[in-house]
């Protein structure tokens, strides 16, 4: 048995950095969603295969084989090989399992796995100490690191802790230097009477020289790169929401590990409201996790929920009363940071890694369609009514 994994596992690496992965990609479909990535931007990526310093392994030699096949390709359309033809099936069970995921997509994803390879094998450590961490760009954000927890609070109480692009950025930052330190846990939190407003309304009244079209592209930009932050993350990801949250701070909670919140906390994403579509992977993790009806009232009509209705859908682990929230949850959670670390990351994986691809292509498909979204009457109506304090949620 050992003998037939071992000739497996050689024939198999063969064979996915063989063929296809060298070829040069012929007949592409060049344009779609401006925002995916270009032929250009695919070919690169597929040279830069090559180059990887550290084999990634089979299963993700696999991804990269799915995803040739689906960009170059389309969707699996030749026949299943027959059962013995373990190497083959195993190729196209896992092109086929990309089901009717786009050209574009697919390219997209694979430049974003293979960006995310050349980085990780020029990472010069694996660890990061805390004390080495770069502090954020703005006071906006504060991240700490104590008792196995790395802490990053949103810092703009008077805002109701909304969202600057800086903070964006700044978040980013925090998330891949925790993706390394030496904590168990990571947590996400706000000071103040607010969790957070969600994206600060004024990041789109700062036009740059390429006016609207360029603030929408590089918004969308920001926008993937932030979300696949919490898609990637590594560590089990915490959030406490210590008061109501707003739009993209209440999406992405999907992608947390478990949701603790105040009982004056609520939930709003009145993407609607403000001619916008849903982000942070909610298009795909909302449904799944309350149900497409429960999902369809929170996102298309903006319906806000209590703590303890978020809690009945499953957004949130658990409520606790405001009085006692810092107090019950911290505790809690130093315990948690106690567990075996190793143990705990790899519990995530297993949780968590067979989705990755999928919520990739949602978030480059929500990104993408929120860059049209922003240059549209009816998004920019709803922020200059905001702005003139015409309208408040
Ligand atoms: C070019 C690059 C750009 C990059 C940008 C990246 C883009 C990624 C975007 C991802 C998509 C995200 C979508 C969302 O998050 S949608 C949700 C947006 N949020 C809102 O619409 C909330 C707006 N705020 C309100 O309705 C109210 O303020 C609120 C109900 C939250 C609180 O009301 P309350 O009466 O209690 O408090 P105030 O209104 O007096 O608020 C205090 C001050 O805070 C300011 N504030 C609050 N929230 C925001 C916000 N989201 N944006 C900007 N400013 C906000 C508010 O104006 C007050 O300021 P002043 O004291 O100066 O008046």
């Amino acid at each position: 048995m050992a003998g037939l994994a071992g000739r497996f596992a050689r024939r198999w690496c063969s064979g996915l950095l063989g063929s296809p992965l060298q070829v040069p990609a012929l007949g592409l479909h060049v344009g779609g969603p401006a925002m995916l990535a270009s032929q250009k931007d695919f070919n690169n990526a597929v040279s830069q295969v090559k180059l990887l310093k550290e084999d990634p392994g089979n299963e993700v030699k696999l991804k990269l084989y799915a995803l040739y096949k689906q960009a170059t390709e389309g969707p699996c359309n030749v026949p299943k090989p027959g059962m013995l033809d373990f190497i083959n099936k195993t190729k196209w069970d896992a092109w086929n399992a990309l089901g009717s995921l786009s050209k574009e997509a697919a390219r997209q994803n694979y430049v974003d796995l293979v960006s995310r390879l050349s980085a990780s094998s020029e990472s010069p450590s694996p660890e990061a100490p805390a004390a080495d961490r770069k502090q954020p760009e703005s006071d906006s954000l504060v991240v700490t690191s104590e008792d196995g927890i790395t802490t990053i609070r949103l810092n703009r109480p008077a805002k109701k802790n909304a969202l600057t692009t800086q903070m964006y950025h700044d978040i980013i930052a925090a998330l891949q230097a925790a993706s390394k330190d030496e904590s168990a846990i990571t947590v996400l939190t706000g000071s103040g009477d607010y969790y957070c407003s969600g994206n600060d309304l004024t990041n789109f009244t700062h036009l740059p020289a390429g006016g609207l079209e360029e603030m929408a592209r590089s918004a969308a930009a920001l926008l993937r790169d932030f979300v696949n932050c919490f898609i990637d993350f590594p560590k089990p990801l915490v959030a406490v929401v210590n008061g109501p949250a707003v739009g993209i701070s209440v999406t992405i909670l999907g992608l947390f590990d478990v949701v603790y919140a105040t009982d004056r906390a609520s939930f709003h994403t009145p993407f609607s409201h403000l001619g916008q579509s849903p982000e942070g992977c909610s298009s795909y993790t909302f449904p799944k996790i309350m149900g497409s009806s429960k999902a369809a009232e929170m996102l298309l009509f903006g319906k806000k929920l209590t703590a303890q209705e978020a809690c009945a859908q499953g957004l949130v682990t658990e409520v606790f009363p405001d009085g006692t929230f810092q107090k019950e949850v911290w505790a809690r959670l130093k315990a948690y940071s106690k567990l075996p670390p190793n143990a705990m990351r790899i519990s995530k994986q297993i949780i968590r890694n067979r989705e990755k691809e999928k919520l990739h292509a949602v978030n480059a498909e929500e990104s993408s369609v929120l860059r049209e979204r922003w240059q549209s009457d009816e998004c920019m109506n709803a922020i200059a009514s905001f702005l003139s304090r015409k309208a408040k949620l």
